[in-house]
């Protein structure tokens, strides 16, 4: 579990969140503090007050995985195939080992016809797959995926949650202002002002008490549902 106690840190200021083991959807509008929610999961700076914990561990104590809107900024090597491999790499493992992870790795994400291309020139949907295998690659405690699909289509967005769905990563949290994504999450925080709006403690159970609407994965499926076929919102 993520437990979350009495943080107050930038606009932030929660006063509890637990997050079981799952997907969980981060949304609310620009400046809500989405980024700044997911930074200190991330380990990246320590709350000013408060505590975050991930299955009991300081956030700096576990393994992350961080993919942000535009990857090719965090991307460190040329070629695909060292990208991926950069983890590994740093960790020494060997030779043998790291050209069959990452084959693996590049297997299941359909990108392998790219491992011997440069990084540069690639799409940015291709870059985004290549920035979440080089994540997932580290097998994290928690991947992060800041508005990272922002730039992608429906069909790659869907391609990229299968892949993250199975890639059995215990906790995934990702921040989007797309419903049509939000609703196949396990958890939707909705974030204004620094503050969780509607929060619900209720996780893979749906609406609850006819509250916290907006939290709710079914309520962004029921939108879907509704609007579908219509021209405008
Ligand atoms: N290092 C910082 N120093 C001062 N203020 C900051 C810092 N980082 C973020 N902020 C401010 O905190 C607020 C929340 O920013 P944050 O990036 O977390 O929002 P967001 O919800 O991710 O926004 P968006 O959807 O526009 O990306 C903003 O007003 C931002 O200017």
């Amino acid at each position: 579990m993520i437990k979350i106690h009495a943080v107050r840190s930038g606009i932030l200021n929660i006063s509890s969140c637990a997050i079981k083991p799952g997907v969980c959807g981060i949304t609310g509008p620009n400046g809500s503090g989405k980024t700044t929610f997911l930074k200190l999961l991330a380990g990246i700076f320590p709350p000013g007050t408060g505590t975050i914990h991930i299955d009991g561990k300081n956030p700096a104590d576990c393994v992350i995985g961080w993919v942000g809107e535009y990857p090719d900024r965090n991307i460190l090597f040329t070629r695909v195939f060292d990208e991926l491999a950069s983890h590994l790499r740093f960790s020494k493992k060997n030779c043998t080992d790291i050209e069959k992870i990452v084959c693996v790795c590049a297997r299941n994400l359909g990108i392998s016809h790219l491992l011997d291309r440069a990084v540069h020139g690639l799409s940015g949907g291709e870059l985004v797959l290549i920035a979440c295998g080089a994540a997932m690659i580290a097998q994290p405690d928690l991947l992060i995926l800041d508005e990272t699909d922002s730039h992608l289509d429906d069909e790659f967005c869907s391609h990229l949650d299968n892949i993250i769905q199975k890639s059995g990563i215990r906790y995934v949290l990702f921040s989007s202002h797309r419903p049509e994504h939000l609703a196949h999450t396990d958890k939707i925080i909705t974030l204004e002002n620094g503050e969780m709006q509607d929060h619900t403690s209720s996780q893979n159970t749906g609406n609850q008490g006819g509250h916290c609407h907006l939290n709710d994965p079914g309520f962004w499926k029921t939108v879907i549902a509704e609007t579908s076929g219509r021209d405008t919102l």
